[in-house]
């Protein structure tokens, strides 16, 4: 694609993010739309030295400056140019990195969002595949969480969901990629092990959601969470995996919430 098509193709995206109701509480977009003025400016100050670059070679004739001296104006002007040029396409760059971010981060907790998660859960599935290797799948549901809401408002809960993601992120091991599933879910994308592997990292998950000391007010939040486990089979599709995991989750709700499943 042509670098100007391209670069129209950007700014139609960053207007479409900027101008989107859904975005408007993202912790990026304030960046973004900063740069994006940043980038503008730029753009504006292009077209300002082309047109003193236009008007100066009319000057230039009037005053019958020499060869050697016109030239050597025009090569400043042209330097100039191609410095702003560079500036532009690195701040480009940069804008493209913020996308990229802002589309797989979960806005309230930071952590991954469901778009990575399936991205991930795709690469490492056929990977798994590919090289005959264990992965195995985890999906977290914060208990009762309604009541957490309904008993100390939205804000409480929302504080409460930032805390397990961290106390998540805090108890897996560095190759294993949590992320925000949806809602109060979260999911546990485990390469390399099998589901009693998995179960270990998920205990030391749940025991540090029940240890987290988050308050509301004078009360202290009891939380807890369930969690269903399920370990990829050989041929299965990404989907399969996550609805076996899925069920394994409702069985450890059904069975009394704040425990694991793992799926047959
Ligand atoms: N504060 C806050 N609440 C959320 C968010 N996303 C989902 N919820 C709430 O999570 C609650 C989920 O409730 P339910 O699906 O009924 O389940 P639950 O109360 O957790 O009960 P069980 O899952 O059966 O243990 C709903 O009240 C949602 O409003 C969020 O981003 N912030």
């Amino acid at each position: 694609m042509r670098a100007d098509k391209q670069i129209e193709q950007i700014e139609q995206t960053v207007e479409s993010l900027l101008s989107d109701p859904s975005h408007r509480d993202n912790p990026l977009r304030p960046a973004l739309d900063e740069l994006y003025g940043e980038f503008r400016g730029l753009l504006h100050q292009i077209d300002r030295v082309t047109r003193i670059s236009d008007r100066y070679q009319h000057v230039s004739q009037a005053e019958k400056l020499s060869l050697t001296e016109r030239y050597q104006k025009q090569l400043r002007q042209l330097e100039k140019i191609a410095r702003i040029s560079d500036r532009y396409q690195s701040m480009m760059r940069d804008l493209n990195e913020a996308l990229k971010e802002a589309s797989t981060r979960d806005a309230l907790t930071g952590i991954g969002n469901r778009r990575m998660l399936m991205e991930r859960m795709k690469t490492e599935s056929a990977r798994a595949e590919r090289l005959h290797r264990p992965l195995t799948v985890a999906l977290l549901d914060v208990d009762r969480f309604k009541s957490v809401n309904d008993a100390h408002g939205h804000e409480a809960g929302d504080k409460a969901l930032v805390e397990i993601a961290h106390a998540i992120v805090a108890s897996v091991r560095d190759y294993d990629l949590c992320g925000r599933w949806g809602g109060e879910e979260f999911m546990v994308i485990m390469p390399e092990i099998g589901a009693d592997e998995a179960a270990i990292v998920v205990e030391r998950v749940r025991q540090a959601v029940m240890a987290l000391d988050i308050t509301a007010g004078d009360t202290r939040l009891a939380l807890s969470a369930s969690f269903g486990i399920a370990e990829r089979r050989g041929g299965e599709s990404v989907s399969e995996t996550i609805n076996r995991a899925d069920t394994a989750l409702f069985d450890a709700k059904r069975d009394g919430r704040n425990r694991y499943k793992i799926a047959p």
